[in-house]
């Protein structure tokens, strides 16, 4: 079973560590010119081409088929590329650039967990393009999309709006068309800047017009630590493929996951009438079906992408968003986030679609809330939904939360994936005050 994507260590043993000579975590960014998070972005509308109006999103989507000439025709004819030439380090100055703040603050003056999530999404495409480039060409002929943010651990360390945050990365590991990357972020403590999260994201590469695949340049490890990071690139791919096929969508229970459904199932029955129809909550417990909050987001052209889609971090902000608020509403707290895994793009959500999400409690334990968030298109002129995204989420409320008991036989299946999702978590998580990582 794969172990949990993003959770709290209790000490920095739980991150990895640096590759020599890439991450530099403890260097003070002020004493070299470091890219700030709003230039990833224009960046990226540099490399992409993008137009700035939507009135002219048609014309400049027509100037990117030109670049469709400078596509591979095999990886082969790709020059490799060395982990050290998509490295980069990135600034968010919410220390010393206060107007910065109010983005990424919440209420309980922490910092906004959505915002994170989109600073990385955009940080990772970028990374990608750095590994990818052309330096005969200003404009990359790629069309590089997340596919799946795979983990995403963190430190113990308590995010603070009022100090400067610096992120990191690279491209890890290569296959044909898609990259591994992984990403760290570093909060300024004193004077040094310490680990505080540390994340796997898998991006693929697409033709100019994001229309089907396209090669991007192999990658070389240098020394035997890029070389262990390469090969765990590797495993990571086999597990995804064996995790996936041994989904409850493929697959039947196993005998044990059989028996926790039927035992939950007895326990519902009512003693007076023994009948199978007639259902009764076991105390201090909720049936799922309560335990659902949804909303729909109208997707405008602000929302959108490099690619005149909608934009990958916008829509895990949305997901973690609602989630969150699933959890406080399921446990009477606010509740901080444990762990996320496995978000995985399916499909991209066009501009002018409607998104519905859907979000439900489906597995809990002690003070722990597994949180599902499922989201789903259809375009105005057809009602036909598509899935586009199921989101993980492990929350921890500050008190003890209810049982939460399936009533079909779907939602056994789903109390069955949460408890997997849950249980992969490695590493016990203890309740602490001052950790606060809201939504
Ligand atoms: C106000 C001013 C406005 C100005 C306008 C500009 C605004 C700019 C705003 C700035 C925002 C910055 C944007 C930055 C961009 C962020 C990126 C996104 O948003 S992207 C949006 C969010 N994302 C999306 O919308 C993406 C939606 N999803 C998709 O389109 C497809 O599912 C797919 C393309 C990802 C895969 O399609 P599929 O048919 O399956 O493809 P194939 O079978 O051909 O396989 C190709 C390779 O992919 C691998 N692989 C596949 N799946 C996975 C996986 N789960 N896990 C791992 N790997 C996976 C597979 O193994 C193979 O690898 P290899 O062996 O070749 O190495």
């Amino acid at each position: 079973m794969r172990r949990a994507a993003l959770r709290l260590c209790t000490l920095n043993k739980g991150l990895r560590a640096p590759v020599r000579g890439l991450a530099q975590g403890s260097q003070d960014p002020k004493k070299k010119s470091v890219l700030r998070m709003h230039e990833v972005r224009d960046k990226l509308r540099e490399i992409v081409g993008v137009s700035t109006n939507w009135r002219d999103h048609v014309k400049a989507m027509e100037e990117r088929k030109l670049l469709q000439s400078l596509l591979a025709q095999s990886q082969e004819g790709l020059p490799p590329r060395r982990m050290k030439d998509s490295y980069i380090e990135v600034l968010l100055p919410l220390g010393s650039q206060p107007e910065l703040r109010e983005k990424y603050l919440t209420v309980q003056n922490t910092i906004r967990f959505g915002r994170i999530l989109e600073d990385l999404d955009s940080l990772g495409v970028l990374i990608c393009y750095m590994h990818t480039k052309i330096n005969s060409a200003k404009m990359s002929p790629l069309s590089i999309v997340t596919a799946l943010v795979d983990k995403i651990d963190m430190c113990k360390r308590s995010l603070s709006p009022e100090q400067d945050i610096k992120f990191s990365g690279h491209v890890s590991w290569v296959g044909k068309t898609s990259m591994e990357v992984k990403m760290q972020m570093f909060q300024l403590h004193g004077d040094e800047f310490c680990p505080v999260l540390d994340a796997t994201f898998v991006m693929v590469a697409r033709d100019s017009e994001n229309k089907g695949p396209a090669f991007v340049n192999p990658l070389i490890p240098e020394s035997p630590e890029e070389e262990e990071l390469f090969r765990q690139g590797e495993l990571n791919k086999g597990k995804r493929i064996a995790f996936s096929s041994a989904s409850l969508l493929k697959m039947a229970p196993s005998a044990e996951e059989r028996t926790t459904i039927h035992e939950m199932f007895l326990s519902t029955l009512d003693p007076k009438t023994i009948r199978f129809q007639s259902r009764v909550l076991p105390p201090n417990a909720v049936w799922m079906e309560d335990s659902k909050l949804k909303s729909l987001v109208v997707c405008h052209p602000q929302e959108r992408n490099i690619f005149n889609r909608i934009f990958g971090g916008f829509l895990m902000r949305k997901a973690y968003e609602l989630g969150w608020a699933a959890a406080c509403n399921f446990g009477g707290s606010r509740p901080f986030v444990v762990a996320v895994d496995d978000i995985m793009f399916q499909k991209p959500v066009e501009i002018g679609s409607l998104l519905f999400l859907s979000s439900q409690v489906c597995f809990t334990q002690s003070n722990y809330i597994q949180v599902r968030v499922h989201s789903e298109v259809a375009s105005l002129e057809n009602k036909e939904h598509m899935t586009t995204n199921v989101f993980h989420f492990t929350f921890m409320s500050e008190k003890e939360v209810p049982l939460v008991f399936p009533k079909t036989y779907g939602e056994s299946m789903l109390y069955l994936d949460g408890q997997r999702h849950f249980n992969s978590m490695s590493v016990p998580v203890t309740l602490r005050k001052n950790y606060l990582v809201e939504p």
